[in-house]
């Protein structure tokens, strides 16, 4: 098999529809599921015993909230998260999901530098499908951390600072996971890391729409091992 790689058009698009008035999802649910996903796969990666210290780091938007939930859904596995959140989003679902994991005791990390020396994993939700530019402050600084640490990092939908169609440049880090949420995205097709796919919510009719050709998911399983699956070349997407 093979699968499709989406356009950052496509990929917002079909996050429209699942939101629309036929598709009827709100965005809890999805972030809900995205995020669940994440923390399943990250367990599957990284176990609990080997990798108890997780630094989630989030950024404005849903690829942010997706972080939240995660690390929400890690402390209830086992582990022990904490969070970065230098800019937070304005949406009051966000907020919700800070008091959730606020409540769970999750602490709030305002020292990057210092919390990656007890830090056994990185999760970095800063950036998604939006991504778009140069990074701008205050994630320059963040990124830089990214790219000058030895540490894992498991990236949510895309490394943050990726080209979402065109991928890396030269110096950018490279994850050693990657979760892909729907579908993966072009800018990922030559990532040779290990990669997972999750957001298990897409309806049969959407993905024949759009062609998707996702893999099955494996029995009650939130996420699908990609990696090393081909991508559908350009002349049959
Ligand atoms: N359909 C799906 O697969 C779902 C996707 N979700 C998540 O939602 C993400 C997309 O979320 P959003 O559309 O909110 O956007 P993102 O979270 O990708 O990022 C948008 C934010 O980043 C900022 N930003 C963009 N470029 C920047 C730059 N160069 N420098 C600094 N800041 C920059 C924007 O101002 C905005 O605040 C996906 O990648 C995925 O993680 C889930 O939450 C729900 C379901
Ligand atoms: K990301």
């Amino acid at each position: 098999m093979a699968l499709r790689y989406l356009s950052q058009r496509l990929a917002q698009q079909i996050d429209e529809e699942l939101m629309s008035q036929n598709g009827a999802f709100s965005i809890d649910q999805l972030m809900e599921l995205a995020g669940l996903s994440v923390s399943c796969a990250i367990a599957k990666v990284y176990p609990v015993r080997s990798y108890p210290r997780v630094m989630v780091c989030c950024g404005p938007g849903n690829n942010g909230g997706d972080g939240l939930v995660a690390a929400r859904h890690l402390f209830h596995f086992g582990y022990s998260p904490s969070i970065f959140y230098p800019k937070r989003g304005g949406k009051e679902l966000y907020q919700r999901l800070v008091t959730q994991c606020d409540n769970l005791k999750i602490p709030s990390i305002t020292d990057l530098k210092q919390q990656l020396k007890q830090t056994d994993l990185i999760v970095d939700a800063i950036f998604g499908f939006s991504f778009s530019g140069k990074v701008r402050t205050p994630f320059d600084d963040v990124i830089q951390a990214f790219e000058e640490t030895t540490i894992p990092i498991a990236s949510v939908d895309i490394p943050s600072s990726w080209n979402v169609e065109t991928g890396p440049e030269p110096n950018s880090f490279v994850p050693s996971l990657l979760i892909s949420l729907t579908a993966p995205k072009l800018g990922m097709k030559d990532f040779k890391g290990t990669h997972y796919l999750g957001g298990r919510f897409i309806p049969p009719a959407l993905a024949e729409k759009f062609n998707l050709n996702l893999p099955p998911y494996p029995g009650t399983e939130q996420v699908v091992d990609i990696t090393g699956i081909p991508v559908l070349t350009e002349e049959r997407l």
